[in-house]
């Protein structure tokens, strides 16, 4: 017989889809410390220290990407591998995107979390997959404590979604896509290089033009008491690379060499990190680098990350072209995008790395 199981009051609120998001809870009034559900025990030890004078983070002036000039290419390529190498996150300038697009793009997403919850809800949903999400936490369902951030996925290809409200989302969010999806499109040939293979070597083994993209829009409340919650836990990102903007509150850490770091992104930059599928394609050569976002006791925070990966349906393998160059065999077993994102959602990898689960 299966055994008896008594819901807590978390679940019975999620079965009865009556979750309060974070936001709604912030702004109800009277809060003046964290929920228990939402207390988050961070290591005094694991603080980002504010005084490290080791924050030398790595920009990349794309523009020079595009450059004719082969001593400024090489160049280029040269501080590109390094940034991958050695941080596997790097400040994205002269990027091509409009300030007023990355503007208006937070714009219509803090528009969307202003709309009444009973409007977001619809959106609600257990499916992995489906290709409008609004929610909170990560995985209301799993998560064993709660996360001060309310989140909005939309997938914008290979088939681009929207939303019919706020007003402006559909078409701002469009052009965001495309122009954002360009400039990936772009880092993918030039890390190709980096790498010694043909500059469309990611794009046709990992099927970029059925390629995954997704908006992903964090809305992080402010916190009565920041040190006591957490907007999302270190974590590192599903496919191969993922482009953040914000809104200038500051909260993202990145950790580089075993200590987290604040990430102090120039205004107007868009920012780069390499994920998991780019650590399984290049045998660990670049790897996927663990972050987190805290939370401010100031004012509210929207960030908008767009992971970037290969159509679903591709296993994903170590390039047996770097696999020879290596001469050490493949480290990961070869698993769908979509599998990947299926185990990535479940309980077994809670706090954890996927990569570890498929590590050979
Ligand atoms: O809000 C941030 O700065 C980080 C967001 C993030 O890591 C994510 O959405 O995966
Ligand atoms: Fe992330």
């Amino acid at each position: 017989m299966a055994p008896v199981v008594f819901p807590t009051q978390k679940t019975e609120d999620i079965q009865q889809n009556k979750m309060a998001s974070i936001k709604e809870l912030a702004e109800s009034g009277g809060l003046t410390s964290v929920p228990s559900e939402y207390t988050f025990a961070s290591n005094p030890n694991d603080q980002a220290d504010q005084h490290d004078p080791d924050h030398s983070m790595p920009t990349i002036d794309f523009s020079l990407l595009m450059s004719t000039s082969p001593d400024q290419r090489a160049k280029i390529l040269h501080d590109l591998r390094k940034a991958c190498e050695e941080w596997g996150f790097f400040m994205l300038i002269n990027h091509g995107v409009p300030e007023s697009l990355m503007k208006n793009m937070i714009d219509v997403c803090q528009g969307f979390f202003n709309l009444p919850e009973e409007e977001k809800k619809v959106y609600q949903s257990r499916n992995l997959l489906d290709p409008i999400k609004y929610g909170t936490s990560f995985n209301a369902e799993i998560d064993k404590v709660l996360l001060w951030r309310d989140f909005l996925k939309v997938i914008s290809h290979p088939r681009f979604h929207s939303l019919p409200k706020p007003e402006g989302y559909s078409e701002v969010s469009l052009e965001f896509s495309k122009r954002i999806r360009e400039v990936a499109t772009e880092l993918l040939r030039a890390i190709s290089e980096t790498l010694g293979l043909e500059a469309d070597y990611i794009e046709k083994s990992m099927n970029w033009d059925q390629g995954f993209q997704m908006l992903a829009a964090n809305y992080y409340p402010a916190c009565p008491d920041p040190e006591n919650a957490i907007g999302i836990p270190p974590h590192t990102d599903h496919g191969l690379l993922t482009i953040l903007i914000q809104n200038g509150m500051g909260g993202l850490q990145v950790q580089h060499k075993g200590k987290w770091v604040n990430w102090n992104a120039i205004p107007n930059s868009l920012v780069v990190n390499l994920a998991d599928h780019m650590q399984i394609l290049t045998n660990d050569k670049y790897k996927s680098v663990w972050h987190r976002a805290v939370v401010n006791n100031r004012a509210p925070r929207i960030s908008i990350a767009v992971p970037h990966g290969p159509s679903l349906e591709t296993v994903v393998v170590a390039a047996p072209e770097l696999v020879e160059k290596q001469g050490r065999p493949p480290a990961y077993k070869g698993l769908s995008y979509h599998d990947f994102l299926e185990y990535q959602q479940s309980a077994k990898c809670y706090m954890k790395s996927c990569l570890d689960a498929i590590r050979l």
